[in-house]
């Protein structure tokens, strides 16, 4: 059953829903993690829906910056009131799920303060820190940020240039921005809003560079909000996307924290000028670890709002014909449709699926780190880099699709889709861009083949124990392990070329930098198909753990689709393993699964349960009434507002005027 029917709605959309073959409920449990999770999503945007000073004051698109700054944060100063009769506190979850849900994806003033502002206090500051700091950040007491990336450098953090330098006389260390490339450049809500911020240094004692560590710092006085003396601070100016948030710039000049600001879980400096190593030399990147293993769950879902909205759309959109000259058909019944929806489908649940996997992950690994063990960190590390780099450019080609899928209306700002597009493909750039991560993983994979080579096969892990296997023959009777199978060629034989090619060029005496980056192209493709094999096999393992049969039934539907997509995408790289007959089998499989899929399609994106508050687009709206509100939307637009504009009275009527014989 489709829990989302109601009278009234299109019917052709109401049609769509009739044929599904499984209930939405019960998928949306499976897709949030449980019945529980899905269910208190319901509810807070059902509770949110009721209170009217949490709606919009008008449709985003209509706003200007400045608006959106101020609506964002007119709704979270609203929301930190009734936060605690909405949402369970202490669920970082549902802490995100409502801002979401009541302010959208353009970012807001507190966007960073939940996600990267107070994990690094909770995580890298000692107990006392915790104390002094972490209430006062949880009530909102004050608003904080993530000040790293410079003007001059962002991906190559052992460039940065900002110092903490102790001045063992006061106790204090002295924050500076020496030139202009070393001004904080992007940190979100540093702009205008933040009061304080973690902000990342190079730690200089004694003359000597201890390399960047993070440092709590007061940017502006806590009555006047003015900054404070010492510090300049404004924002970076309109951005592609999210522009709800006050991205920033910040510099320093002889700025004095005391010694206790520097966040010493880890790290530390005695008062006496003494500096004591973390465990893990990259232990102050967690941080950013912690953003990257939630990067393939939240991506996935913008790719679930875009295509909630293109396949609603495609259903109620008619154009054309098949057989049946007397009515236009839904586009969604046309191939070229399918083919461009149905394996964004599908990799929008394996990204939520394998999103929520690090996850989990990543919250193993903070236990074990506090418990002193960090032998996981560079494991994590390297599957992040890599998930985070596919998912964000999959979703972005995925969210390009639904676009153009949409027709005219996809590019009117009414599909929202370009707003979507824009805040998602922001994450190709930021935590890391996805080159300069997919060489992180590439390092990895390396280090993993050289074991090979060396004889030590049995230390690797079980994510790269692939690499040292021998398959050079499938037998196609398809089923998804045989699939595994031929990712796994393909990966494998990607990783040991591109190895190959490094080791080749070094031992013909290159450097190794050198060589490194003649062989990187080789190396990011290593690491592309690796991480694509993970979410492949994550998906596998997922529907494998499914109980609800119907549920199961339509996944595995949804499942091939993937796996027939996935190997036909990378055919160049199996052509050594497949005959042509055998992609011609795949091809044809490919085909099938998605006529297979698409009476479910409409009740695939309803499952992912995203309200029409936080979809924000009047073509994906739940009850496909599209055109009646796209005519709505038109006129409300401010530039209807007056018949004539001044445009015309000052200028194109005057030159009318003058150009008439
Ligand atoms: C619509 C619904 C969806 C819901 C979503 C919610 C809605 C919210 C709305 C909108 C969302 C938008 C939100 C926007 C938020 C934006 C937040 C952005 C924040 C930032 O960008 S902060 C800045 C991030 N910056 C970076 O990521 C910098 C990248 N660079 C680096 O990380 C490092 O410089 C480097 C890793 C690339 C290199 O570091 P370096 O010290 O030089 O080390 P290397 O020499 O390369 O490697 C040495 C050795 O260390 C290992 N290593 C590196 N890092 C780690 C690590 N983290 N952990 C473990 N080990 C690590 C590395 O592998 C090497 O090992 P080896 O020697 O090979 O064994
Ligand atoms: C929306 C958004 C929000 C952000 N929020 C924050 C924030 O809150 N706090 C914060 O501190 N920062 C933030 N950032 C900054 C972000 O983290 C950096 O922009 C990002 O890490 C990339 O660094 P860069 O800009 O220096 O890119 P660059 O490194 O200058 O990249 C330019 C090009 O150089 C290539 N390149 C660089 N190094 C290498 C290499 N070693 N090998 C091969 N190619 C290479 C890249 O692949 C890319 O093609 C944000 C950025 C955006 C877009």
């Amino acid at each position: 059953m489709n829990q989302s029917i109601k009278p009234g709605d299109n019917p052709d959309l109401t049609e769509e829903r009739l044929s599904g073959t499984f209930d939405t409920n019960s998928m949306a449990a499976v897709i949030y993690g449980s019945d529980k999770l899905a269910q208190r999503r319901r509810e807070i945007s059902e509770a949110v829906s009721r209170i009217p000073e949490l709606q919009d004051s008008k449709p985003c698109p209509f706003m200007t910056r400045e608006e959106k700054i101020l609506e964002g944060s007119r709704k979270s100063a609203i929301l930190n009131r009734l936060l605690p009769g909405l949402i369970d506190l202490d669920s970082f979850e549902e802490t995100v799920f409502i801002h979401q849900e009541v302010i959208g994806i353009e970012g807001h003033p507190l966007a960073l303060h939940e996600s990267l502002f107070i994990p690094p206090i909770a995580t890298q500051g000692t107990d006392e820190q915790q104390k002094k700091w972490l209430g006062r950040a949880q009530r909102r007491e004050i608003i904080g940020c993530y000040a790293q990336t410079e003007l001059g450098h962002g991906s190559n953090l052992r460039a940065l240039e900002t110092t903490a330098t102790f001045d063992i006389s006061s106790q204090e260390f002295i924050l500076n921005s020496p030139t202009i490339t070393s001004l904080k450049w992007w940190p979100g809500a540093l702009g205008k809003s933040a009061n304080w911020s973690i902000v990342i240094a190079n730690l200089i004692v004694h003359d000597k560079n201890h390399g960047p560590h993070p440092f709590m710092v007061q940017l502006r006085d806590e009555k006047s909000h003015e900054p404070l003396p010492g510090i300049t601070v404004g924002d970076i100016g309109p951005k592609m996307a999210f522009n709800g948030a006050d991205n920033g710039f910040l510099g320093f000049e002889n700025y004095r924290i005391p010694r206790e600001n520097m966040l010493m879980r880890h790290s530390k400096v005695t008062p006496d000028g003494g500096y004591i190593r973390p465990p893990h030399a990259k232990i102050g990147y967690s941080g950013m670890v912690r953003v990257r293993s939630r990067m393939a769950a939240e991506q996935g879902l913008f790719l679930a709002h875009a295509l909630t909205i293109a396949v609603r759309y495609s259903a109620i959109r008619r154009q054309g014909y098949l057989e049946d000259r007397s009515r236009e058909v839904k586009v969604l019944d046309y191939q070229t449709q399918q083919h461009r929806l149905f394996p964004s489908i599908a990799r929008a649940y394996a990204f939520i699926f394998c999103g929520f996997e690090t996850i989990r992950l990543y919250d193993q690994l903070l236990i074990d780190v506090q418990n002193g063990n960090t032998s996981g960190m560079a494991d994590l590390h390297a599957l992040t880099s890599g998930l985070k780099s596919v998912v964000t450019h999959q979703t972005g080609e995925g969210i390009e699709q639904a676009r153009m899928a949409c027709g005219g209306h996809g590019y009117s700002m009414a599909s929202y889709i370009s707003e979507i597009y824009g805040v998602a493909i922001g994450g190709c750039t930021y935590e890391g861009e996805n080159m300069v991560m997919l060489l992180q993983l590439a390092r990895y994979l390396v280090k993993s083949i050289e074991m090979i080579q060396n004889g030590k096969s049995k230390n690797l892990g079980p994510m790269v124990a692939y690499l040292a296997a021998n398959e050079s023959e499938i037998d196609l009777n398809l089923g998804p392990n045989e699939y595994l199978k031929v990712f796994q060629y393909a990966a494998r034989s990607q990783a040991w070329r591109a190895t190959e090619k490094f080791q080749k060029l070094r031992n013909s005496g290159m450097s190794k930098e050198q060589a490194w980056n003649q062989a990187s192209v080789e190396l990011t493709r290593a690491s592309r198909l690796h991480t694509r094999l993970y979410i492949m096999s994550t998906f596998i393992n997922h529907v494998g753990s499914v109980v609800d049969q119907k549920i199961k039934k339509v996944l595995i539907d949804l499942l091939n689709v993937h796996i027939t997509y996935e190997v036909m995408d990378i055919g160049i790289y199996v052509q050594g393993l497949l005959s042509s007959d055998q992609m011609d089998l795949i091809r044809n499989q490919l085909y099938v699964s998605l006529e297979t899929i698409r009476p479910n399609a409409v009740s695939l994106v309803d499952s992912f349960q995203i309200s029409d508050m936080q979809l924000r687009s009047v073509l994906g709206r739940r009850d496909g009434n599209v055109y009646e509100n796209l005519f709505k939307w038109a006129k409300s637009c401010p530039l209807n507002d007056k018949d004539v504009l001044e445009s015309v009275t000052k200028y194109l009527k005057p030159m009318m005027d003058k150009s008439k014989l």
